[in-house]
Parts: C-alpha cells; sequence; structure tokens
C-alpha cells in the first residue's frame, strides 16, 4: 500500500518559479489524465465489438448480455469504493495502474482462448475489467480539485470530459485496424489493450499527485479561489472512515446528486442502448442508418458538455444546480420529440436523437464537478464513487435490464413513461441542491 500512498510535499519552489512551473505543470496533468481516460474507454466497451464473433462460435445473446452486465454491476461498485482507496493513493500511480491491469486483462481475453470458453469465465474477467476501470474517474478527480480551483473547474472538466467520448468513439476504427492488421477477431481486444498499455504509460509520465508534491503552493492560494467552506484541514489526508462519515454519506445534498444521476444514467443509457432497437422497431430505420444515429449522438456530446461547463462557470459562476436543470429540461423536450413523432420523418428522429446527446452529457459531467465541489479535496474520488455507484447499479443497470421488461410488457410508450420520468426526477433531485448551492456562492462572493 506504501507504494500507492500520495506523494509527500516537496520543499516550496522559489517565488519566482511558481508561476510558469504551475502553468506547465497544469497543462501536463491535465494531458496526463485526458489521455488516461480516454485509455480507461479504450478498454472499456471493447468486449461489444467482439459480441458477433461470439454469438457465431454457438453463444445467446442472453448469455453474452449476462457476460456483459459484469462490467456494469463491477464498475458502479468499484468508482465508489476503489474512489475511497483512491482519495488515500498517489493519483499518478493508482490512474496508471488500473489502466494498465484493465488493458491485460483485455489483451488476456484476446490471447487465451481459455477466456473465451465460457459465460462464467466471460462474466468474471469482465468483472475484473470493470473493476479496474472503476480505478479511472476517481484518481481524475482528485488531480482536478489539485490543480484546478472552484470556479475553473465546470469549464476544465467539461474539457476533460470529452476524453471518454474521444475513447469510446475510438473503439469502433480502431476494431477495424485491428483485423487489417492481424486478420483475427481476437485482435479485437487485444489491439486496443495494447494502445491502453501505451496510454498508461503515457499518464504515468505525465500525471503529478498534487501541487504540494512538485513544491508548489494550493491552487486555492495560487489561484485566490477558495470555497466558503476551505480551511487548512483541507490539505491534510484522510482516513477511509473520515471521508465516508464526516464528509461522504453524511451529506444530504451529496445523495440528492446520487439519486439525480441514477435517473439522468437511466436516460443516458435507456436512449443510447435502446436506440438500434427503437429506430429499427418502431421507427423502420435500416441498420445503417441506426448506426450513423447512434454514432452522431455520441459525437454530440462534445460540444454539449463543453458549452454546458462554460455556461456553468461564466454565466452561473460556479452554480451546477442551474445548468444541470436547464439542460435536463431540454432532454425532456427531446425525449418527448423522439418518442412522438409519427415513423417516416427520419431526420426528426436524428435531429431529436442528436439533441439528447448534445444534452445529456452536460449533466453527466457536472454531477461529477458538483461532487467534487461539496467535499474537501481529500475526499472527492469517493463523493463522485458515490454518484458512480448510483448512475451504474441504479441506473445503467435499470437501463439494461428493466427497460427490456417495461417494453416487453407495455410496448415502447411504457418505456418512454419512464424516460420521461426519470427526466422529471432528476430534475426534481437536482433543484434540491438549489440552495445549497446558492448559500456557497453567496458565502464566496462575500469573502
Ligand atoms: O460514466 P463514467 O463513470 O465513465 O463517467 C463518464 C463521464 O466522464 C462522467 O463525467
Amino acid at each position: 500500500m506504501k507504494l500507492i500512498s500520495p506523494a509527500q510535499h516537496a520543499e516550496r519552489l522559489p517565488l519566482e518559479r511558481i508561476d510558469p512551473e504551475y502553468k506547465r505543470l497544469r497543462l501536463q496533468v491535465f494531458l496526463g489524465i485526458f489521455i488516461g481516460y480516454a485509455g480507461y474507454y479504450l478498454v472499456r466497451k471493447n468486449f461489444s465489438l467482439v459480441m458477433p464473433d461470439l454469438i457465431e462460435q454457438g453463444y445467446s445473446k442472453s448469455d453474452l448480455g449476462i457476460a456483459l452486465s459484469g462490467v456494469s454491476v463491477a464498475y458502479g461498485l468499484s468508482k465508489f469504493l476503489m474512489g475511497n482507496v483512491s482519495d488515500r493513493s498517489n493519483a499518478r500511480i493508482f490512474l496508471s495502474l488500473g489502466l494498465l491491469l484493465s488493458a491485460l486483462t483485455m489483451i488476456g481475453m484476446g490471447v487465451f482462448p481459455i477466456a473465451t470458453s465460457s459465460i462464467a469465465i466471460m462474466f468474471t474477467l469482465l468483472f475484473l475489467n470493470g473493476w479496474f476501470q472503476g480505478m479511472g474517474w476517481p484518481p481524475c478527480g482528485r488531480v482536478m480539485v489539485h490543480w484546478f480551483s472552484t470556479k475553473e473547474r465546470g469549464t476544465k472538466m467539461s474539457i476533460w470530459n470529452i476524453a471518454h467520448n474521444v475513447g469510446g468513439g475510438l473503439v469502433g476504427p480502431l476494431a477495424i485496424a485491428a483485423v487489417a492488421l492481424f486478420g483475427t477477431w481476437e485482435s479485437k481486444l487485444y489491439f486496443p489493450g495494447l494502445i491502453a498499455v501505451l496510454s498508461a504509460m503515457i499518464a504515468y509520465m505525465l500525471v503529478r499527485d498534487t501541487p504540494q508534491s512538485c513544491g508548489l503552493p494550493t491552487i486555492e492560494e495560487y489561484k485566490n479561489d477558495y470555497p466558503s467552506n476551505y480551511t487548512e484541514d483541507h490539505e491534510k489526508e484522510l482516513s477511509a472512515k473520515q471521508i465516508l462519515f464526516d464528509y461522504v454519506l453524511t451529506s444530504r445534498v451529496l445523495w440528492y446528486i446520487a439519486f439525480a444521476n441514477a435517473f439522468v444514467y437511466l436516460v443516458r443509457y435507456g436512449i443510447l442502448d435502446w436506440a438500434p432497437t427503437y429506430l429499427e422497431e418502431a421507427k423502420g430505420f435500416s441498420v445503417k442508418e441506426t448506426g450513423w444515429a447512434y454514432f452522431a449522438y455520441e459525437y454530440a456530446g462534445i460540444p454539449g458538455t463543453l458549452l454546458c461547463g462554460w455556461i456553468s462557470d461564466k454565466v452561473f459562476r460556479g452554480r451546477r444546480a442551474p445548468a444541470t436543470i436547464i439542460y435536463m429540461v431540454l432532454v425532456l423536450v427531446a425525449v418527448l420529440v423522439y418518442w412522438k413523432n409519427p415513423a417516416g420523418n427520419i431526420w426528426v428522429d436524428n435531429a431529436a436523437l442528436i439533441a439528447i446527446g448534445f444534452l445529456i452529457y452536460g449533466p453527466v459531467m457536472l454531477i461529477g464537478v458538483q461532487a467534487l465541489d461539496l467535499v474537501p479535496k481529500k475526499a472527492a474520488g469517493t463523493a463522485a464513487g458515490l454518484t458512480g455507484l448510483f448512475g451504474y447499479m441504479g441506473g445503467a443497470l435499470f437501463a439494461n435490464i428493466a427497460m427490456g421488461f417495461v417494453v416487453d410488457a407495455w410496448g415502447w410508450d411504457g418505456g418512454f413513461i419512464v424516460l420521461v420520468a426519470a427526466c422529471v426526477l432528476a430534475i426534481f433531485f437536482t433543484a434540491l441542491t438549489w440552495n445549497k448551492e446558492t448559500k456557497h456562492y453567496n458565502l464566496n462572493k462575500i469573502t
């Protein structure tokens, strides 16, 4: 455990070196967490791309679905539990180690035939992969709160957040390249794994745990941007018990955000995962048209996220709830259009889907930022982990499993009623955080 302990503080650099060193290192660590998190997404989703090959070998869709669920279940649990470990670890090592382990799991699944020889083995390995994947977000959050101050965090987080769209978007082209290079379906697992090993090495070279470990002052001192409740104690490393019971589990607002996140993730994955089936069954899309719509959904998220972070920082001056609520109201409108638009108007369905993609990733990102804002820096990973636990164990799992039953029993109308209710509940739970944020903001203005 000593190996991954937080980096020791170094002697303070001379005054004239502080500013240039801070500027250089902020860019460097930001690149490190961006490349690192994009790397995580290269080995998060690539199993889906070998599912058609496994079906050809005789596996059924439902069996493979069970194997795949291992990732979501483990990821939700791990983002919370490993988030707590991450808060007590050196982000540079923790981030790279998780990515390396996840990449090695995928390489192993591609290289050793026994790894794909039964559903039980695949479930176990995918569960392990989900667990290692949970070691990605929390150290990025730790880096973010130690190197970027509250008022700039919305914008900076929104830029970092597109790493997951970039990484996720590269999975398809990498699979095509893998088959072209190696000629086997297994290469769709090990080739992205090899690239992810490279990302882990780059992340290790670039990331630094805290400014103090590089001889720099805290980000609050450097930017003169102090949260309202900031004290010297915010710089002390905390025990697991202190993080959980003094700051995370006892924060009512954090619970509101966690519930909001469950509903936001229900919409995120409820729309995304069912888009191909819904568009082909209910709207008469061809497979090719569905593929493009799916692609557009993911990439529309990039400008939508950037705009959302900017609005939160510049228009609402560091408050997150107003931007989340505005985006979720617009998501609700787009979901209604996507549902009610009669079959045949393909461009309306595409426009609605792109609008949902543009809008949904802003709240996904801002809820994470809000979690980081609410607790001292040393509890950041656990706080974001709690929202992740609800997002995956609640929202994503419901979207994957229960949505299928709802649609089977009550048709697509039933599924859309669930999604509309999820939008309303996400808005409701975010609205409960409004007063807390207003107080925080007013205090910041006075001090
Ligand atoms: O769903 P996650 O945990 O991979 O997070 C995705 C985005 O980075 C959320 O900010």
